[in-house]
C-alpha cells in the first residue's frame, strides 16, 4: 500500500512540511501548487529534494477552470495547461488533478468536456503524463462523481482518468456505492478526508473542517470499500484542508494523517474480505474491560494531601510496593496508586507536572495484543527496566507522554497487585466505591483530534457527539469517548484560554493530563454518608441551582432535600436518571467525582457542568476578589 498526503494538508514551509512526511512514515505527496510556488527553489530541485527524502510526487494539483469554456478562454486554458506539464516533467511527476471548473463562462455539456479532456489526453500522451478529473462538490456544472466519471469514459482516452475524494462524494450525501461500477484502472487517485457533520456551505466546509478519516463523521470507511472493491491500487492519498492543522504541529499532525490511514484501511480489509489491501496484518480493535489502576507520581506534603484526600473518599490503603516507594490503595475494584520514586519515570512527570497522573493501567483480554496494534498505529512503546520479583507489564505512551499499561488474565500479568505488593487482610468495604466511571483529561483544544483518533483508532470505543461547557471564563470543549457497554469510559475536555478552569490546570500542571476521576456507586447517598463520616468535604452547590432542579424536574420534596443536603447534582435523560458530587479541588486544580447512574443513564450530567465549574471557581478564587 501506498500512502500519500497532500502538503496543503500540514503546516510550516515546503521542506518542514516534507520532513514531518516522510518522519511519520509517508510514501508520498501530492504537491499542492501554492507550496511549489511558496518556495524559492527551481521545479528540479524541489522535484529532488523530495526524492532524496526518499518519497515520490504522486500529484501535481489542482488545476481548475480547465473544460468546457468557449473561445478564446479554451485555446488560453489548453496554453496554461502546457505550461504546468513543463513544471511537471520538471517536478518529475506524471499525474495532474484537474477539477470540475467553477468558471463563471463555462458552457457544460457533458460531450463538449469529453471533448476537451480528449484533446487534454492526445497533448499529455506526448509527454507520457496522465490527467485526472475531480468533482468538486461545488463545480458549476459537474459536482457529483457520477458526471466526471461519465466525462472520462466518454473522453475515451488512456492518459484520462477520475479521481475520487471521499469529502466530495460525502459532503453531499452521494451514495459511495456508485463508484464500484467504474473500472478500477479509470481511477487515477484517492484522495481521503474526514469532516464533522455541520450544516454549512460546502466549499467553506471543505476548505476550513476537513480533518483525518476518524476523527470526523463521515463515512469514509464506506466509502474506501467501494473504491478498493473496483480494483484501484493506486495511492492512498490525504488532503486535509483544517485551519487548526495549518496553524497546529507538522510531526503531529502528520503522524495522526499516517495512523488515520492505517486504521482506516486495517478497517476496509475487514469489512471489504474480497479486497486484499498490502499491509501488514495487525490484531483488531481492543475491547476494554475497565480501568485497572490509575498511578499518581507525587512526593512529600502532596502526597501527604492526595492520601488525606483518598481516606476521605473511603479508600483504605492495601499495601505497599516489594521494592519501589508506592503505596496501594483501594475501594471496591478501584486501585490508585501513589508513586513517591525519585528516579525513573514517574519521577520525571512529578518534576515536569507536580502531582499528577502519570500512568493509566487498562484491563484487556490480550495485552500483547494490544501493544501490538498500538505499534501498528505509530505509538511508541515505553519500557523501564523491571526488578527483580517483577513483572514485565506491556505498556505504551499515552497523553502527553504519560504511560498507560495493559494487563491482561491470559498472561498472569493481572497477579501484579499480589505480585509486587505486600497485602493488608483488612481492607473493608469503604465508602461503597465500586469502580472507575470515566477519566476526564484536559489538554489544549487543538489537541483534542489527536487522542480521540489515538483512543479510537486503537480501542473499540465510540465518540459521542461534542459539546460545549459554559465556564464563567470562556469555553471548553468537551467530547466522551467509550466503549459499547460502558466498561471504559474517557471525556476529552479541551481548553481554549488559560482563564477557564480546565485551561488554568493545563497552564499550572505543563500539558495535558488527567484532571479528575469519577468513581461509581451504587447509592449515591449511602456513599455521600458513609463520605461525611471519614471527613469528607464536597463542593458546595448554590441555592439557586436546587432552586433550578426543582422547576426542571419532577422530584419530591424529600428527595430535593436530601440532594441539597449532600451537594449532590442531578439530571436525567430518556433512559435514567444520573447523580453526581465533587470533592474539593487538591493538588493544583485535580478533583474526584461521585456518580451513580441509574437505568442506563448514557451522559455525564452535562447540564451541571457550567454550575460545577461556577462553584470550583468560587472555592479558588477569594470571596469578592475580582478575576485576574
Ligand atoms: O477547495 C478546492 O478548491 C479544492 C482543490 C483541489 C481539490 O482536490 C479539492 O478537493 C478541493
Ligand atoms: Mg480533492
Amino acid at each position: 500500500m501506498k500512502t500519500s498526503i497532500a502538503t496543503v494538508s500540514i503546516s510550516g514551509s515546503l521542506p518542514e512540511k516534507l520532513d514531518a512526511i516522510q518522519k511519520a512514515g509517508f510514501d508520498g505527496i501530492e504537491i499542492f501548487e501554492q507550496d511549489f510556488i511558496a518556495h524559492d527553489g527551481s521545479p528540479r530541485e524541489v522535484g529532488n529534494m523530495i526524492r532524496d527524502m526518499g518519497l515520490d510526487i504522486t500529484l501535481f494539483q489542482p488545476f481548475r477552470d480547465f473544460e468546457s469554456l468557449p473561445e478564446p478562454l479554451r485555446a488560453k486554458a489548453f496554453d496554461r495547461a502546457e505550461r504546468k506539464f513543463d513544471l511537471m516533467q520538471e517536478l518529475g511527476t506524471d499525474l495532474v488533478l484537474i477539477c470540475s471548473s467553477c468558471h463563471p463562462e463555462a458552457i457544460g455539456g457533458i460531450d463538449r468536456a469529453a471533448a476537451d479532456f480528449h484533446e487534454l489526453g492526445e497533448r499529455a500522451a506526448k509527454r507520457g503524463l496522465r490527467v485526472g478529473y475531480e468533482a468538486l462538490a461545488w463545480g458549476k456544472h459537474v459536482n457529483d462523481h457520477r458526471d466526471a466519471w461519465e466525462i472520462v469514459r466518454r473522453a475515451d482516452h488512456e492518459n484520462v482518468g477520475l479521481i475520487v475524494d471521499s469529502f466530495h462524494t460525502l459532503s453531499r450525501k452521494l451514495d459511495p456505492n456508485s463508484i464500484r461500477s467504474v473500472p478500477g484502472d479509470k481511477i487515477f487517485f484517492v484522495q481521503l478526508a474526514d469532516a464533522p457533520l455541520i450544516d454549512m456551505d460546502l466549499l467553506y466546509w471543505s476548505r476550513h473542517f476537513r480533518n483525518m478519516p476518524g476523527e470526523g463523521d463521515l463515512d469514509v470507511t464506506g466509502f474506501m470499500q467501494a473504491v478498493m472493491a473496483t480494483g484501484y491500487s493506486g495511492p492512498i492519498s490525504l488532503e486535509i484542508f483544517n485551519d487548526q492543522f495549518r496553524g497546529g504541529s507538522p510531526t503531529t499532525i502528520a503522524k495522526d494523517g499516517h495512523r488515520s490511514l492505517i486504521a482506516l484501511m486495517d478497517d476496509v480489509r475487514r469489512t471489504e474480505p474480497t479486497v486484499t489491501v498490502d499491509m501488514p496484518a495487525m490484531p483488531p480493535r481492543i475491547g476494554v474491560n475497565g480501568v485497572s489502576f490509575v498511578e499518581f507520581a507525587s512526593r512529600g506534603a502532596e502526597a501527604e494531601q492526595l492520601e488525606a484526600m483518598l481516606q476521605t473518599l473511603g479508600f483504605e490503603k492495601a499495601g505497599n510496593h516489594i521494592a519501589k516507594n508506592l503505596a496501594l490503595w483501594t475501594q471496591g475494584d478501584v486501585r490508585i496508586v501513589v508513586n513517591r520514586e525519585t528516579e525513573g519515570y514517574a519521577s520525571s512527570a512529578y518534576t515536569m507536572h507536580g502531582t499528577t497522573v502519570c500512568d493509566i493501567g487498562l484491563s484487556v483480554d490480550n495485552a500483547a495484543a494490544t501493544v501490538a496494534r498500538a505499534m501498528a498505529l505509530g505509538a511508541n512503546t515505553f519500557n523501564q527496566p523491571v526488578g527483580p520479583g517483577e513483572l514485565d507489564i506491556p505498556a505504551i505512551r499515552g497523553l502527553s507522554g504519560s504511560v498507560m499499561h495493559f494487563i491482561d488474565e491470559e498472561s498472569g500479568l493481572s497477579n501484579v497487585w499480589s505480585v509486587e505488593f505486600t497485602s493488608d487482610e483488612n481492607v473493608g468495604t469503604g465508602a461503597g466505591l465500586r469502580s472507575i466511571d470515566h477519566l476526564a483529561q484536559t489538554m489544549s483544544y487543538d489537541e483534542m483530534l489527536s487522542w480521540s483518533l489515538f483512543y479510537t483508532s486503537l480501542f473499540s470505543m465510540g465518540k459521542s457527539p461534542m459539546f460545549d461547557v459554559v465556564d464563567p471564563d470562556g469555553l471548553v470543549r468537551s467530547q466522551a469517548l467509550e466503549t459499547k457497554d460502558g466498561s471504559f469510559r474517557i471525556t476529552l475536555n479541551g481548553a481554549e484560554t488559560h482563564r477557564t478552569m480546565a485551561g488554568n490546570f493545563l497552564a499550572d500542571s505543563f500539558g495535558a493530563s488527567v484532571q479528575h476521576i469519577a468513581l461509581a456507586t451504587d447509592d449515591i447517598f449511602a456513599t455521600r454518608d458513609a463520605m461525611a463520616e471519614c471527613g469528607f468535604k464536597p463542593l458546595p452547590m448554590s441555592d439557586n441551582y436546587y432552586a433550578d432542579l426543582a422547576a426542571r424536574f419532577t422530584l419530591s420534596d424529600e428527595k430535593l432535600a436530601k440532594l441539597k443536603a449532600g451537594s449532590i447534582l442531578y439530571d436525567e435523560d430518556a433512559n435514567g436518571a444520573f447523580y453526581q458530587f465533587y470533592s474539593q479541588p487538591y493538588a493544583g486544580g485535580m478533583f474526584f467525582e461521585i456518580v451513580q447512574r441509574k437505568g442506563g443513564y448514557a451522559g455525564y450530567g452535562a447540564p451541571n457542568a457550567p454550575f460545577r465549574i461556577a462553584a470550583q471557581k468560587r472555592l479558588m478564587r477569594p470571596k469578592g476578589m475580582p478575576k485576574a
